[in-house]
């Protein structure tokens, strides 16, 4: 479980997380609201790239905010970013092995663990194709086996479905439902795509200007007053 207390973030006179508190428990939880709510700013803070101003985070007991950056990462944090992050000179593989170079486990279980999260994204063939050659969809789907292959404990996808066609984003599905099942990682999803949100959430949790307006099972909250007044003028499909 992920226990977030009193969580705020300012940028200047922007807030953007105005006093978080929430208890994420569900394998998959989505984080939906419009432009600007905070989304990215609290894959930021749980992932070490933003220091909050106040607040705590308690993962299985564990003060996630006092490690370092790295130390999350070996403990078994994996985030995606918005904007795909691959190196284009390196092949598929070794934009994946990053994720592996530090672990101390031995090179032939490295290697499985490559082979599988190839296998499981649907890049088996493609292990040594450099970066710059893959479409949007494989560069995703490289991002996500990066995530995957070092045994994660808890996943953050920012908007894993940006640009990606419908039968691409179907695919993408497929690859975030599974997550628990295949790897036993909880999974944080960000995205707009509203159905993709409804399709592997149990729960959501809505942010507007940096605060928590709902927190509940997805339908629910997709059917929220609050919820749909933050998305007025703006593309939510409920
Ligand atoms: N490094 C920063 N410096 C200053 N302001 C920032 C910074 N990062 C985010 N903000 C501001 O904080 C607020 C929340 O931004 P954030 O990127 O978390 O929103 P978001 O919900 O992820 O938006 P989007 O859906 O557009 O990605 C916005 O007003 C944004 O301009």
């Amino acid at each position: 479980m992920i226990r977030i207390s009193d969580l705020s973030v300012h940028f200047g006179g922007v807030v953007a997380l105005d006093n978080i508190t929430v208890d994420i428990k569900d394998d998959i939880v989505g984080v939906i609201g419009p432009n600007g709510a905070g989304k990215t700013t609290l894959v930021n803070v749980l992932s070490g790239f933003v220091l909050p101003d106040s607040g705590t985070v308690d993962v299985e007991g564990v003060d996630l905010l006092s490690l370092a950056p790295h130390k999350r990462a070996r403990w078994g944090l994996a985030r995606s970013f918005q904007k795909v992050q691959t190196a284009d000179n390196l092949t598929v593989a070794d934009n994946i092995w990053v994720s592996l170079d530090t672990s101390a486990s031995p090179g032939m279980k490295k290697h499985a663990a490559l082979n599988r999260v190839l296998d499981y994204v649907g890049l088996a063939d493609m292990a040594d194709v450099p970066a710059h050659k893959l479409n949007p969809c494989q560069r995703r789907m490289t991002e996500l086996a990066r995530c995957l292959v070092a045994s994660p404990r808890i996943v953050l996808l920012d908007e894993p479905g940006g640009g990606l066609s419908e039968m691409e984003v179907d695919k993408l599905r497929q690859v975030i439902g599974n997550i628990k099942t295949i790897f036993g990682a909880q999974v944080l999803l960000i995205d707009h795509d509203v159905e993709l949100i409804k399709s592997v959430c149990s729960k959501t949790m809505v942010l507007d200007f940096g605060e928590l307006i709902a927190f509940g099972p997805t339908e629910t909250v997709l059917q929220d007053e609050n919820v749909k007044a933050a998305y007025l003028g703006t593309e939510i499909k409920v």
